[in-house]
């Protein structure tokens, strides 16, 4: 079985997380039910923090909140002194009413909309990372009405093929984010933004791709950045004070994945930011990252009921359970796999293979594809690990099924952070016909 943070199996014989037995969770909260190990995020985020500090660069390290948002996420991020990425009002209005120091949020997006502009200025926003030219014309124009100024850093795209799924890609040059840093793109930007009376240009922001498991693709963005940089402090005496490079390091969802230990990314990542600054005999910036994924995604377990059980023979056995692509689209998104044990009893013997389908109306909501079990019935709890990034924020009610509660759990105790979505949720934007249309 597969021990990740403080997943264990008690003296019950019951897997517990955080030393809470799923199996009363399960009871108490219902299924589905994500439920994370508080431990394991803290964990993660101390050590991007302290290999920082080690190598004596200043830092930040902002969690890109689109991976799992929730006011008690963002209250936690707070108390681990990491800073904020949001992507949209939506993240931003959590984060606001989360109470996270706004000057330490990061405003990302490449389609960010007049209002969410100006709702990040209102809210006196630490930074908008800009993305294109609409929103630099934007911004100074809001800036300018509002007689404010605002920092900001430009998003740009080195051209670098991360090794990873196609969806979750975007540092190559084919991409909707960004300005591209090799055919002038970046440059007008920036010469726009150091005409500007209304944008402090702290730097530039880069973000490769998502589920990374090599530094190289860091490496090479390092490089190619630092040499433009070099061109732009050579012509214009610009240098940014700061440098991002964005998340994307990746983590283990099953045993064919292997990846590296977070903090050697951030090791890589500031050892060629020294070299290159070293060489051209320019300041060290200060280094920004961003990772989602890495923070939150082992962390995160979901519980579900299994229900029925179908089997073709010879070909297949399936066995249901109470959720799916509505609480994990990435498995039919990405193709993207995952490990899974039951929680009621994760060491007896495994003794046939099935495949985990959802409950939803799509023969592609299959969870996981060909799982050793021990003979599973309806009684049974399955936990499926890994699922704390990009599962609760992707979730949808598709199907008319409500979102999954989640609860967090650290020693020995728990708590609801999220409840469980009701049927009256679901239909409470909906407007009754009125007949005839008038
Ligand atoms: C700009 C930006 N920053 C940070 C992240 C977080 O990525 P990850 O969850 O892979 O660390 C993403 C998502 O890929 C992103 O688009
Ligand atoms: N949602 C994706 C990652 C996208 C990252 C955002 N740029 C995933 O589940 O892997």
């Amino acid at each position: 079985m597969k021990h990740n943070g403080s997943v264990k199996v008690n003296g019950k014989g019951h897997l517990e997380i955080g030393g809470v037995d799923t199996v009363s969770l399960a009871a108490r909260y219902g299924t589905p039910l994500y439920v994370y190990d508080v431990a394991l995020i803290r964990q993660r985020a101390r050590a991007f923090k302290e290999t920082f500090r080690k190598l004596g660069v200043k830092s930040q390290v902002a969690y890109a909140s689109k991976a799992f948002s929730a006011i008690a996420m963002i209250q936690l991020a707070d108390e681990e002194g990491l800073s904020l990425d949001v992507v949209s009002g939506g993240e931003l209005y959590t984060a606001l009413a989360a109470g996270f120091p706004v000057e330490h949020i990061h405003f990302h997006g490449n389609n960010k909309s007049r209002e969410e502009l100006e709702m990040a200025l209102d809210a006196g926003i630490g930074c908008i990372v800009a993305d294109n030219f609409y929103e630099l014309d934007m911004l100074e124009n809001l800036c300018a009405e509002k007689g404010r100024k605002v920092s900001a850093l430009l998003r740009v795209t080195p051209g670098i093929e991360a090794h990873t799924h196609d969806y979750i890609l975007t540092g190559q040059e084919d991409s909707k984010f960004g300005f591209d840093l090799q055919n002038g793109q970046a440059e007008a930007a920036l010469k726009q933004v150091l005409s500007s009376g209304w944008i402090k240009l702290l730097g530039v922001h880069c973000h490769i791709g998502s589920q990374i498991f090599e530094t190289a693709g860091f490496v090479l963005a390092v490089q190619k950045i630092m040499d433009k940089l070099d061109e732009w402090h050579a012509r214009y005496g610009y240098f940014p004070e700061v440098l991002n490079l964005g998340g994307g390091f990746g983590i283990r969802y099953t045993e064919e994945d292997h990846p590296l230990p977070p903090a050697y990314y951030v090791e890589e990542i500031v050892k060629e930011v020294k070299k290159q600054a070293g060489s051209r005999r320019l300041p060290v910036p200060e280094i920004w990252i961003e990772p989602g994924r890495s923070l939150v995604g082992e962390a995160g377990t979901t519980l579900y009921s299994v229900g029925s059980r179908k089997e073709v023979p010879h070909v297949r056995k399936y066995i249901a359970v109470d959720g799916g692509m509505s609480d994990n689209i990435r498995p039919a998104l990405y193709d993207a796999k995952y490990e899974a044990v039951l929680a009621n009893r994760p060491l007896d013997k495994c003794e046939e293979t099935v495949s985990v389908a959802g409950k939803c109306c799509e023969s592609g909501d299959m969870l996981i594809w060909d799982l050793p079990l021990p003979k599973t019935g309806s009684d049974d709890l399955l936990a499926v690990f890994c699922t704390g990034a990009y599962g609760y924020s992707m979730a949808n009610n598709y199907n008319r099924i409500p979102r999954p509660p989640v609860v967090f759990v650290e020693n020995g105790k728990d708590e609801l952070v999220v409840k469980r979505e009701t049927y009256e949720d679901l239909i409470r934007n909906d407007l009754r016909l009125r007949v005839p249309l008038s």
